[in-house]
């Protein structure tokens, strides 16, 4: 059988998990980024991967996506690996990658249009959804504009408007809120989950706890490149202690509340404050 051709997510029906990573980890150096790392995202999920700056989400986010190749460990994507099927695997993923990897000499149509095609599509579906998508990500007025130009705002709709054009049916994204103004923000988070509505599943990183806490139901959170936490929001919770996450008695402990508690300890040494700030 041809498994480039092969649609991973027919021939993976019987495996209900999206994502899975299996004793993952990342070398650079003599520096271990991310540490022996194993989780698994259930088919139509919606996942929030936490952590704080440097613990590991992004180098995380790369070898799940086939952008970097592991040290050791193992990824499956709708049960297969990007060893056996790369190519027919990557046609059912969508990718904001941290650095966004726009081709900045183009306009916004252009590189729509050029993504669409490398995704397989005809030109047709791809006109019509180049202009759809610069129309709901509110870029239609833009298209004269060389991407180098664009605003970091606009670049970040662009990269997701490029990382859904083939409708992917597991979307990765590496901060996609970051930069991106109230309006489109609320857009954005109907238009994700209209697609977890739809059987998608979609792994997101972001340092805004209450997106998050709103858009995921499961969660997992990496310090340090070690996974500390895993599961649903009620099973973290269930796991910290109010009283140590300093949350309200009666009330139930927010996401951030709850990330704090378990990312916080040793950081009160650091000081909260720098005496010659006036
Ligand atoms: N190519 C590289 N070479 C050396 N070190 C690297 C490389 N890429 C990442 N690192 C290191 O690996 C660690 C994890 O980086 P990573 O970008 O995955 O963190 P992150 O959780 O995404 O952080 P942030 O929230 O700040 O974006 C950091 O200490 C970073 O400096």
């Amino acid at each position: 059988m041809d498994v480039e051709n092969e649609d991973p997510s027919e021939s993976g029906r019987l495996n209900d998990k999206a994502i899975s990573c299996q004793r993952l980890t990342r070398c650079f150096g003599t520096f271990t980024a991310v540490n022996d790392v194993s989780f698994s995202v259930a088919r139509g999920q919606f996942f929030g991967f936490l952590g704080p700056n440097g613990a590991g989400k992004s180098t995380t986010i790369k070898m799940l996506t086939g952008l970097l190749e592991p040290t050791s460990g193992q990824v499956q994507i709708l049960g297969r690996d990007f060893g056996a099927s790369a190519l027919a695997l990557k046609r059912q993923i969508g990718v904001v990658p941290e650095g966004m990897a726009l081709l900045g000499r183009l306009t916004a149509p252009e590189y729509l249009r050029f993504v669409g095609r490398m995704y397989g599509l005809d030109q047709e579906t791809t006109s019509r959804r180049t202009e759809e998508l610069l129309e709901f990500m509110s870029l239609a007025n833009e298209s004269k504009k060389l991407i180098t130009d664009f605003s970091h705002g606009m670049q970040k709709k662009l990269a997701l408007a490029a990382a859904v054009i083939h409708g992917p049916k597991v979307l990765f994204l590496d901060e996609p809120f970051e930069g991106v103004d109230a309006l489109a923000s609320g857009t954005l988070k109907a238009m994700l989950q209209g697609m977890i509505h739809r059987g998608v599943t979609i792994f997101l990183t972001s340092h805004v706890l209450e997106i998050v806490e709103r858009l995921c139901s499961h969660v997992a959170i990496i310090h340090k490149g070690r996974l500390v936490a895993h599961g649903s929001l009620d099973e973290l919770r269930a796991g910290v202690s109010p009283h140590s996450a300093g949350g309200a008695a009666s009330g139930k402990l927010t996401l951030e509340e709850m990330f704090l508690s378990i990312v916080g300890a040793g950081h009160e040494s650091v000081p909260q404050e720098l005496s010659w700030l006036a």
